[in-house]
């Protein structure tokens, strides 16, 4: 194996692909085999966020950016603490950390998080082949002693069911209901408190939620309630929420068809603003009669142009789904709101007359540039309107 100083070391790692491509690296993380999606990430920043944001469950991020390792690994930037993404494949060994809210460097976070990676091995050459051929379930093996069952890996790979059909929400979701009071990060180091109360009531039905969506929500001053992913229609009633959060998640949106499709569909019946993020937006769109497909390898990085339709403007997002609302068979109610401009896919939905939108992308960014921001602004103001309609009708 080539390392970056030329110098030649024995592989103490395999990525193998599903069709029987290996590459040799250098191991990093927790020993063992790692069988999941082969996904690529065009992240310049923020690789701590992206690994813990539990939408990645099943899946393997190879980053583009090759400079990774440099901010370490810190207590902030954890989007989660369930399942997240398998592993990672970079092209450098692990960069030493140089930053201020470094605690610990990459690989001993990644050894004790359980995540497994590959370094040292042609990022550009996987990035293209995903790109040209779509998304190749993988097998990702770890061995610092060297003794590689690449044969074992490539046999995992092959039988690898893959993402289409698969539920992973019971895997990340919360079991019970909690209330989350926690606000965004500052400059200055820490959280901030939320602001002034809003006297907002938002319940954040949890498919495996990023904690920046949770903080975003507690700093603008709303009393955030976060139930589980197989929170009953009436126990959502039991909050008495102002407005709905459905949040990302991992897997197929349409997996999860018998438990959180239908509430939604009885939600939709209802006159509370509802705002769908990723998953969220996925599962919106079934539940309003819309169909999702796979995509050919999905989008994951944090400069995704997308166009606001209503305002003509466009923002860059951060984006991290390979599965999508199909543009087929679109249900006459259901308006779209935003559309990519790399390739023209959907991007965001409203329901006509009803104060219910969802984007595919994500607004708090985590990482990313916070261009979208507004649409939470947007969904509190619809909740807002709401509030005082129901008050006034008292
Ligand atoms: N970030 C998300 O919520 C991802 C949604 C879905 N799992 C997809 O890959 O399309």
């Amino acid at each position: 194996m080539a390392m970056d100083s030329g110098e030649e070391l024995p592989p103490t790692a395999a990525l193998v692909l599903s069709d029987g491509t290996c590459f040799l690296g250098h191991g990093i993380g927790t020993p063992g085999l790692k069988v999941g999606e082969l996904v690529f990430n065009t992240a310049m920043t923020g690789y701590q966020e992206i690994l813990t944001d539990p939408s990645y469950a099943g899946q393997i991020v190879t980053f583009t950016f090759p400079h990774i390792g440099n901010t370490g690994a810190n207590a902030e930037d954890l989007e989660a603490t369930t399942h997240a993404a398998l592993g990672l494949v970079i092209r450098a060994d692990i960069t030493d950390p140089s930053n201020w809210r470094s605690l610990q460097s990459l690989e001993s976070w990644l050894t004790a998080n359980g995540l497994a990676g590959i370094a040292n091995v042609d990022t550009r050459q996987i990035t293209s082949r995903l790109r040209r051929e779509g998304s190749l379930n993988a097998a990702l093996l770890v061995s610092p002693e060297g003794d590689l069952d690449i044969e074992a890996a490539r046999k995992a790979a092959a039988e690898w069911p893959g993402l289409a059909g698969m539920d992973l929400v019971p895997a990340v979701t919360s079991t019970q209901r909690s209330r989350w009071r926690e606000g965004l990060w500052h400059l200055e180091g820490g959280y901030a408190l939320p602001q002034e109360d809003s006297g907002l009531r938002i319940v954040v039905i949890d498919y495996g939620v990023k904690r920046n969506i949770l903080r975003g929500l507690a700093n603008a001053g709303c009393e955030v309630t976060v139930l589980p992913a197989t929170a009953t229609h009436a126990e959502i009633e039991a909050v008495a929420p102002d407005g709905i959060v459905l949040s990302n998640g991992p897997g197929d949106p349409a997996a999860t068809g018998n438990y959180a499709v239908p509430v939604i569909k009885a939600l939709l019946e209802g006159d509370r603003p509802i705002f769908g993020i990723c998953l969220g937006h996925q599962m919106l769109g079934l539940a309003a009669g819309a169909r999702t497909m796979k995509m050919r390898a999905g989008h994951h990085g944090a400069n995704h142009p997308v166009q606001d339709l209503l305002t003509g403007k466009v923002e860059i997002t951060s984006q991290n789904h390979g599965f999508a609302i199909a543009d087929e068979a679109l249900p006459a109610n259901l308006e779209v709101t935003h559309r990519s401009l790399f390739d023209g896919t959907i991007q965001g939905v409203r329901i006509k007359g009803h104060p219910i939108f969802s984007v595919q992308y994500h607004p708090e960014a985590s990482p990313g540039p916070m261009d979208s921001h507004y649409l939470f602004d947007r969904f509190l103001e619809l909740v807002r309107r709401y509030k005082s309609q129901k008050e006034g009708s008292l």
